[in-house]
């Protein structure tokens, strides 16, 4: 069974490296990956991503990157620098930009690639808001495949979806799942959700935890109460 450990990232949505660092104090070694979104970056740049190296945690870089093809590899170029374990880019940005995003991962040292497809705050609402006349499960499954053709072989998607994600993609594909409520947990913006039980159940590979802990009053608590439900949601039913 894998350590649950490697199966959740915590979200270190903070405004600097000071309030981010605590949480991380708090939690001690807990926990194994943290996800730096665009929030903490803009502020402290690759320079919390290295601090987290340097104490031994793995980083995930939620840059979401979604521009053309030459200014997305450039970037991904950059954030290969600091050694962050895995990147987001937007599937809507299209299969050029995805396969020139697979490229410039592909140097040493690069990170893994995951591909954003439909946020877990939109509901069907709002996806039809954009143009986008299909249900978000099509819309998420359209651009995974799209994703896998232009080289990308780990998704972002919500817990509603990942089964039909795994079923078109493959075993050994990483399914990154957020929109993560503990039961009687606050919903804040999100739409499409699951508890922890379900979305391991469900076939995610690894659960974005961001509030439920944060804003927890006791995030450590909040934190091993998650890894415990992770643990016994893949451990095999006794008969
Ligand atoms: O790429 C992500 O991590 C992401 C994609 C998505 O569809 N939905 C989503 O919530 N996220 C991120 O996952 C985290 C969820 O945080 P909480 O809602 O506080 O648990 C945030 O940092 C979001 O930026």
């Amino acid at each position: 069974m894998p350590d649950p450990k490697a199966r959740l990232a915590i979200a270190l949505d903070y405004p600097d490296a000071q309030q981010a660092l605590k949480l991380v104090d708090t939690l001690g070694h807990t926990c194994q990956w943290f996800k730096i979104g665009m929030e903490l970056y803009y502020a402290a740049g690759n320079t919390i991503v290295r601090e987290l190296r340097d104490r031994g945690f793995d980083v995930f870089l939620d840059l979401k990157l979604h521009d053309i093809p030459n200014t997305v590899a450039g970037a991904v170029r950059s954030a290969t620098q600091a050694g962050a374990g895995l990147l987001t880019i937007h599937a809507s940005g299209g299969s050029a930009m995805m396969a020139a995003a697979a490229e410039a991962a592909r140097a040493p040292g690069g990170p893994r690639l995951l591909a954003v497809t439909v946020l877990t705050s939109m509901d069907a609402a709002q996806l039809t808001g954009t143009g986008i006349t299909v249900s978000p499960a099509d819309q998420v499954l359209r651009l995974a495949k799209l994703a896998t053709q232009s080289g990308i072989d780990g998704f972002v998607c919500s817990a509603e979806e990942v089964a039909a994600v795994r079923a078109a993609t493959g075993p050994d594909t990483l399914l990154v799942i957020p929109g993560i409520r503990p039961a009687g947990a606050a919903l804040g913006d999100q739409k499409r959700i699951a508890t922890p039980a379900q979305a391991i159940a469900a076939g995610a590979s690894m659960l974005v935890v961001g509030r439920p802990i944060t804003q927890a009053p006791d995030p450590a608590a909040a934190a091993r109460a998650i890894l415990d439900e992770i643990a016994k949601a893949e451990a095999p039913l006794k008969k």
